[in-house]
């Protein structure tokens, strides 16, 4: 009797142990899947994500700390950035996608996914909340990474100056970002660039050549998509109507709608909860690869040659202020220009930053092999994400010879051309050849056949 008890209790004991280990078990469990799989929100605002959200990407702060000093030979003269806006609410062309989504047979989703702000006609287009966070947020590290610098520079109110394009999404960030950076308000307020005039930040609007040519890029790019969709479509569309409990009359175009809508809850409302769950890392990947087919021809590498020029003004207007910067120093400006996402990836085309940020370069198609798709060095969740902004800093050597060097999303870069991030200026006013000082509307002209 005594024995039985006692192995009773030891039974017991087994029990409360293999309770407490599939308890423990299933906590471990539950958090690899959560770190794993759903985006968190950090403390300062900042949205971190797992999956790759194309044009529609939050802003992922850097670790500042990782950007090398330069040598104590080189003095910082200039540093000059382009920027797309921060986060921003649904174009309106994307809202109607949206609605059509939201009307879909038979979705049953819960309440909270249907979200009023991203059909909202009066905020289409317009600069979020988090937008205006990044901003500050990348205007702040601006601060701290050149604080001696820009604190000097401000001295002289004419040194610094912001530009940005008519759109109010730009014109938000620029402010915001200027606020930061004088708070004293002693700079001239943002340049605002008329859309008619303007061909160095929003220069697609009045370049006739590049619309023709964006006809047959749409083209190309539209039957590569359907190759893809031929692959990928039926998997998609089963694994996502499954989920959303859709009847019928599902498309791959719906299903990139959904996963636009992700973005934008990430991007603008740092919320993971909602259409983001229908989407892991890989699917996230395969539908920016669908967008990418798009962008790489319409703006990117892989479309006419003019895609490779259309950033011309803009280097033409930096390098007016570089050759400035050299030929007198304590005068030299400084400026901060917020545009689009064209306004990076015609940048990034000109400079074949492709070259930089990936292995593979061959043009982007529907029938890309996945592990092939995954080493390209065009990402639009890269290259244009919101905020996306890329900096050259001008020094000088202790012989008056000039240095650059390039910062993409706040991370050093270096050129293929180049030995070192740090980089003698030849080397990029090669790379550029005739595109400073560019005509960039006779480029834009179509010649009558
Ligand atoms: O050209 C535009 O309307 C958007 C790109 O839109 P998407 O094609 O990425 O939706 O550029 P943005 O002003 O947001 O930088």
């Amino acid at each position: 009797m005594f024995g039985n008890s006692l192995s009773g209790a030891e039974r017991a004991r087994k029990r409360r142990i293999y309770a407490a280990l599939a308890v423990a078990t299933i906590f471990v469990m539950f958090m690899w899947y959560y770190s794993s799989h759903k985006p968190t929100v950090s403390p300062g605002g900042s949205r971190l994500t797992n999956l790759s959200l194309s044009t529609k990407m939050p802003y992922l702060t850097p670790n500042t700390t990782t950007i090398r000093p330069a040598s104590s030979g080189l003095e910082l003269v200039q540093v000059q950035y382009v920027y797309r806006h921060g986060a921003r609410y649904p174009t309106q062309g994307d809202m109607a996608h949206i609605k059509e989504v939201y009307e879909l047979d038979g979705l049953s989703v819960s309440r909270d996914w249907i979200n009023a702000e991203l059909i909202d006609g009066d905020k289409a287009g317009l600069l979020a909340k988090y937008g205006y966070r990044e901003m500050t947020g990348i205007a702040q590290r601006t601060m701290q990474r050149y604080p001696t610098f820009l604190a000097d520079r401000l001295r002289n109110p004419e040194s610094v100056r912001f530009v940005s394009s008519e759109y109010q999404r730009s014109h938000m960030s620029a402010r915001t970002f200027q606020g930061v950076v004088d708070p004293k308000n002693h700079t001239k307020p943002v340049t605002v660039l008329p859309l008619n005039k303007d061909t160095i930040l929003a220069m697609k609007a009045g370049c006739s050549m590049w619309e023709q040519e964006k006809e047959v890029a749409t083209y190309n790019a539209g039957r590569e998509v359907a190759v893809f969709d031929s692959i990928h479509g039926q998997k998609l569309r089963e694994r996502m109507s499954g989920k959303l409990g859709v009847k019928s009359g599902m498309t791959v175009a719906h299903i990139s709608t959904l996963y636009t809508m992700c973005g934008y809850e990430i991007s603008l409302f740092a919320q993971p909860d909602t259409w983001c769950t229908l989407f892991d890392p890989d699917t996230s990947a395969l539908m920016e690869l669908r967008n990418d087919i798009k962008y790489s021809r319409v703006y990117g590498p892989f479309g006419a040659n003019i895609n490779k020029r259309m950033a011309c003004a803009l280097f033409t207007a930096l390098f007016r202020d570089i050759d400035s910067a050299l030929r007198d120093p304590p005068n030299a400006i400084s400026t901060f220009r917020f545009g689009h996402a064209e306004t990076i990836m015609f940048v990034s085309t000109l400079l074949s930053l492709e070259q930089v940020l990936g292995t593979e370069n061959s043009p982007i198609t529907g029938a890309m092999p996945f592990s092939l798709a995954r080493h390209r060095g065009f990402k639009t969740s890269v290259i244009a994400p919101f905020s996306t902004n890329l900096g050259i800093e001008l020094y000088k050597d202790q012989h008056a010879q000039p240095f650059f060097r390039l910062l993409l999303n706040e991370r050093a870069i270096r050129l293929p051309e180049c030995t070192d991030e740090f980089c003698s200026l030849d080397v990029l006013r090669n790379k550029l050849g005739d595109n400073i000082g560019c005509d960039f509307n006779s480029i834009c002209r179509i010649t009558p056949q």
